[in-house]
């Protein structure tokens, strides 16, 4: 029988002590956000449909993007115990230089659609967390604005090779005259994947306004307010000619580019170069043998080749091939720390975040950007804790086990 007792005054004050409440908005609804998905939740409700489908979206039926992620949800970690890690160290050195964090941010095309701070806010967000940051060719802020907005950090480079070639060289030229230390070279994009949302959301670039733009606006109207009352969003470094994404980057890419593009590439620029958008061992086997400095296992964050290879699956084995000393890095699919900790047991020496990025922007502006890392970092930790070692060096392939869903036939 349990007795019952009258509640006492003193024991009901403990219990009724009331939280502070929050009265700036914007930090209420970023510190409510526990993870990248609780971020992309809220940039959802933030952003107009077409700005976050085109952020959001992938290539035809999006499965090389749900496989990415769901390659990470089928990581099986295998923690030491008695091991004690009370202060985990997060740093890496890559390409020559420091990151306090194992990841960086990754190019993204018209960034400012998304949220009006745009590559800003990513610089100097990942300037405070001391990460590197990417600039698109397709980018919205030009070179030397992401360098006023990251004068002390590291700035990369991502190169399209258009199929007018003076354009290349010229961005080329410009981020090495800026300081940025390392360029990506982007190799997936031959023809534009089929971004099927931004076709029946009728996006165009610049954005145009349509009976549907002006309904789905009326719950958004933070962002509209961004839109009119900022300067004008177009790339910061191309020509716009209209038409969806994919237009352009078809009429601006050259299908025939190749490796004597990458020789060409090679002579004009002083720092680093990595090839983005690698998908295969012999690939990477040829391109690390071909001198260049790095790779980036990538499918584009499932936006180009759709049913292309997982990334993350392609890490053993290309580490295994390419040699442990070799700079492969991964991305695609990554929405929490822990995923960017079994990347880097796997062989990684970095990874980069696309959309975890994004999401963050859309939600926040700077300080979205700024709580994306805050939760990718606290990720991270808690998992490199909980696995019991203390650097990124002592992360092992003994520490994940890959389960696989799809197998190939016959294996
Ligand atoms: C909206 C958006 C725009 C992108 N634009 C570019 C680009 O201009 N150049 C490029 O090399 N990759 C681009 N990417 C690919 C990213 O650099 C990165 O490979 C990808 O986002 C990683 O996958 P994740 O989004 O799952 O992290 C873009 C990705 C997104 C989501």
């Amino acid at each position: 029988m349990v007795t019952r007792q009258f509640p006492k005054p003193s024991e009901l004050l403990e219990v009724m002590s009331f939280k502070k409440p929050e009265f700036n908005g914007k930090k209420r609804r970023l510190d409510s956000a526990l993870t990248i998905y609780d971020l992309r939740t809220i940039a959802k409700r933030r952003t107009p449909k077409a700005a976050f489908d085109y952020t959001d979206g992938a290539a035809e039926g999006e499965l090389s993007l749900s496989r990415a992620r769901q390659a990470f949800e089928d990581v099986e970690f295998h923690p030491g115990v008695l091991r004690p890690a009370p202060d985990v160290d997060t740093s890496v050195e890559v390409l020559g230089g420091p990151s306090a964090l194992p990841f960086g941010i990754a190019p993204t095309g018209f960034t400012r659609l998304m949220q009006t701070e745009g590559e800003i806010a990513g610089a100097g967000a990942a300037a405070a967390a001391g990460i590197p940051f990417t600039l698109s060719t397709l980018g919205t802020t030009t070179i030397e604005d992401v360098k006023a907005a990251n004068p002390n950090g590291r700035n990369w480079f991502q190169l399209y090779v258009m199929r007018d070639r003076e354009i290349s060289y010229g961005l080329v030229k410009r981020a090495a005259e800026a300081g940025f230390d390392t360029l990506q070279f982007t190799v997936d994009t031959p023809v534009a994947g089929a971004r099927l949302r931004d076709k029946r959301n009728g996006f165009s670039i610049p954005p145009q306004l349509t009976v549907g733009t002006i309904l789905n606006a009326i719950p958004r109207p933070w962002w509209w307010y961004d839109f009119l009352t900022t300067p004008k969003l177009e790339f910061a470094s191309l020509a716009t000619t209209g038409g969806t994404v994919g237009e352009l980057l078809n009429s601006a890419m050259d299908p025939t580019i190749s490796y004597d593009d990458l020789a060409i590439i090679r002579d004009l620029w002083p720092g680093k170069i990595v090839v983005k958008g690698v998908q295969n061992v012999e690939d990477s086997k040829r391109l690390i043998d071909s001198g260049v400095d790095g790779i980036i296992l990538s499918n584009h964050g499932g936006r180009q080749l759709d049913r292309a290879p997982v990334p993350f699956h392609l890490l053993p084995q290309v580490v295994r091939e390419v040699g442990s000393d070799a700079t492969v890095m991964v991305d695609t699919g990554i929405m929490n720390g822990a995923d960017i900790v079994a990347s880097m047991a796997l062989g990684a020496k970095f990874t980069l975040i696309g959309r975890a990025y994004l999401y963050g922007l859309m939600a926040g502006g700077r300080e979205g950007v700024d709580r994306t890392i805050a939760i990718l970092r606290d990720e991270i930790e808690r998992t490199m804790k909980l696995l019991g070692v203390s650097t990124i060096a002592e992360l092992e392939p003994k520490h994940v086990t890959q389960l696989h869903r799809l197998v190939p036939l016959g294996s």
